[in-house]
């Protein structure tokens, strides 16, 4: 029986202050059995967000790391800066950094890799935009990314990792995918994993759905077989995200 897992991911909001107030209002409607809890924050604001959280049960993550160790990558933030504080997820490979800033499927693959070298736990992003699933390729696309996030990390590793599938058409756009094509495409993800690797490793790792999920839509959404929980933009900032984590 896999926990779900339900992680924030705060984007480009909040300063360090608000961080702080933002933390210690969710923290005690965010206590749970039911999920694991991650707060996905900006960079700048880890170190206020793992001041705020101790003592509870919220985890805090990066919202994206880069692939080498140190050096001459001005602005880039490297894994052991991460670990150096406590961090212990981040996410790779957003569909907003695919888009903004020019990752690929080579670079979230080398971003996965090194959060595994250092113990961190990727949310690996995939997910395909609109004309995608009009044409009907949505399944052969996602595959795609995942193969290719996947090369090279271990069976061990892949049994820890969390994966995120976020239909580009249902971010931040209140659109969210119907229970049918969330879980479809879930499966179909768990079913790659099981090829690449083998059922053990299908049957361990965690498969979020992202996309406009709210305490209203997160109940059913989570209770789909393939669905181990979210990661959540908009609502993550609200009260909500307690719900949201307490699905059931
Ligand atoms: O991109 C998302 C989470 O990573 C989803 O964002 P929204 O929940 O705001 O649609």
């Amino acid at each position: 029986m896999r926990k779900t897992i339900v992680a924030g991911n705060w984007k480009m909001n909040k300063t360090p202050s608000e961080t702080v107030a933002l933390v210690n209002e969710l923290k005690p409607l965010v206590a749970s059995e039911v999920s694991d809890v991650v707060f996905c924050v900006p960079a700048i604001c880890i170190p206020a967000a793992l001041e705020a959280a101790k003592g509870s049960n919220i985890n805090i993550g990066a919202e994206n790391m880069y692939f080498e160790e140190s050096g001459a990558y001005t602005g880039e933030i490297a894994p052991n800066m991460l670990t150096d504080l406590g961090v212990k997820y981040v996410i790779i490979g957003h569909s907003e950094r695919r888009e903004y800033f020019a990752e690929t499927d080579e670079t979230v693959n080398k971003k996965v890799l090194k959060a595994f070298e250092h113990g961190i736990t990727p949310i690996v992003c995939c997910g395909e935009t609109l004309a995608q699933r009009e044409q009907g390729v949505t399944i052969d696309f996602v595959r795609q990314q995942i193969k290719i996030a996947f090369q090279g990390v271990t069976a061990d590793q892949a049994k820890t990792a969390v994966i995120a599938y976020e239909p580009i058409w249902a971010i931040g756009t209140g659109k969210v995918a119907t229970t049918e094509q969330a879980q479809e495409v879930c499966k179909a993800i768990r079913e790659c994993i099981a090829e690449v690797y083998d059922q053990a490793t299908a049957d361990a790792i965690r498969i979020q759905y992202g996309g406009s999920v709210s305490a209203a839509s997160a109940p059913e959404l989570f209770a789909q077989e393939d669905i181990d929980g979210g990661l959540v933009g908009g609502a993550a900032l609200k009260p909500d995200f307690g719900k949201i984590v307490n699905y059931k």
